[in-house]
């Protein structure tokens, strides 16, 4: 499956423009959509689902889109979708939960029970199967919430900042299940921690503003920023953030003998600035203009 996103704008009202024009490509895989808050990563994901509406542009799947609704019908059942607010009943059970949500799909029978053992299986939680949900941790919720996403066994699985708010173990487990699960598939995965992008993700691609900087391979994206990463030292005393303000610091610390900063510029800062090897969350800061202000 290829999913080819064709110049798709959405307004939500004169003046709200969520997505401008984004274009982009993707194939088997994890690919990762990061961006900071209100960037458009929901919007984009809520259209690829078919459960909002562009305002313009198209969405082709292997070169099928969901105009029809019965073609909308058709490509929903090979997508899985996990909304960052999913919202479970907690007065029942994991397992009444993956029932409900199975009988949804219009799973019955051996056919459904083998369903819900398999997706439980997948996110570790077949031994929470009898728990109440209100009795999970919030990393279990998402893992609760990853299963009923994939119960159907979709070609497409689409997970809206799946590992915000949950610990770094739990971040982990989720990453790696996601990742186990994309095999030929294509999950798509929001977040603004690039580390589960640069951990993970043999796609990404960057929304800043409704726009789409950049779409490709994290090395490539990490390269494409070498050259602007400089490390320099400076006194104590020294009023860096007034001698910086057209730089981007990334990162300070307070040393014995001075202030060790490592910032983004075109040009060294200072004189005796070295270049540093880019990071990931280098090229990711460089990519959406710098830090909020
Ligand atoms: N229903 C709506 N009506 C009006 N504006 C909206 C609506 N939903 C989102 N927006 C705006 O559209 C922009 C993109 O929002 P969106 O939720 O897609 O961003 P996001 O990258 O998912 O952000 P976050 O990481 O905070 O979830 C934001 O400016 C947001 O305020």
């Amino acid at each position: 499956m290829q999913i080819q996103i064709d110049q798709i704008s959405k307004r939500y009202s004169k003046k709200a423009c969520a997505l401008h024009e984004v274009s982009l490509n993707i194939g088997p895989g994890l690919c990762g959509l990061i961006g900071r808050n209100g960037a458009g990563k929901t919007t984009l994901m809520r259209i690829i689902a078919g459960i909002m509406e562009a305002t313009a542009g198209t969405v082709y799947f292997d070169g099928q889109t969901m105009k029809s609704s019965a073609m909308r019908k058709h490509l929903q059942e090979k997508i899985g979708y996990l909304p960052q607010d999913f919202g479970f009943y907690p007065n029942l059970t994991v397992k009444e939960t993956m029932d409900y949500i199975a009988l949804l799909h219009g799973l019955s029978g051996k056919k459904k029970r083998t369903r819900i053992q398999d997706s439980l299986e997948k996110v570790h939680l077949n031994k929470q199967a009898d728990k109440k949900v209100r009795e999970l941790s919030g990393g279990m919720k998402r893992r609760l919430g990853i299963a009923q996403a994939i119960i159907h066994e979709p070609e497409i699985l689409i997970v809206d900042e799946p590992t915000t708010g949950v610990d770094p173990e739990e971040r982990i487990s989720i990453r790696n299940l996601l990742t186990e699960y994309a095999g030929q598939r294509i999950v798509i995965l929001s977040t603004h921690i690039i580390e589960d992008i640069a951990q993970s993700c043999q796609q990404v691609a960057v929304l800043d503003q409704g726009k789409l900087k950049y779409q490709g391979d994290i090395g490539s994206m990490i390269r494409a920023v070498s050259g602007v990463v400089w490390e320099c030292s400076l006194p104590l005393t020294a009023d860096y953030k007034n001698m910086l303000h057209e730089y981007t610091l990334v990162s300070n610390h307070y040393m014995e003998d001075g202030i060790r900063l490592r910032v983004l510029g075109e040009k060294a800062p200072i004189t005796g600035s070295v270049q540093a090897a880019p990071t990931a969350e280098d090229a990711y800061i460089w990519m959406i203009g710098g830090l909020a202000k």
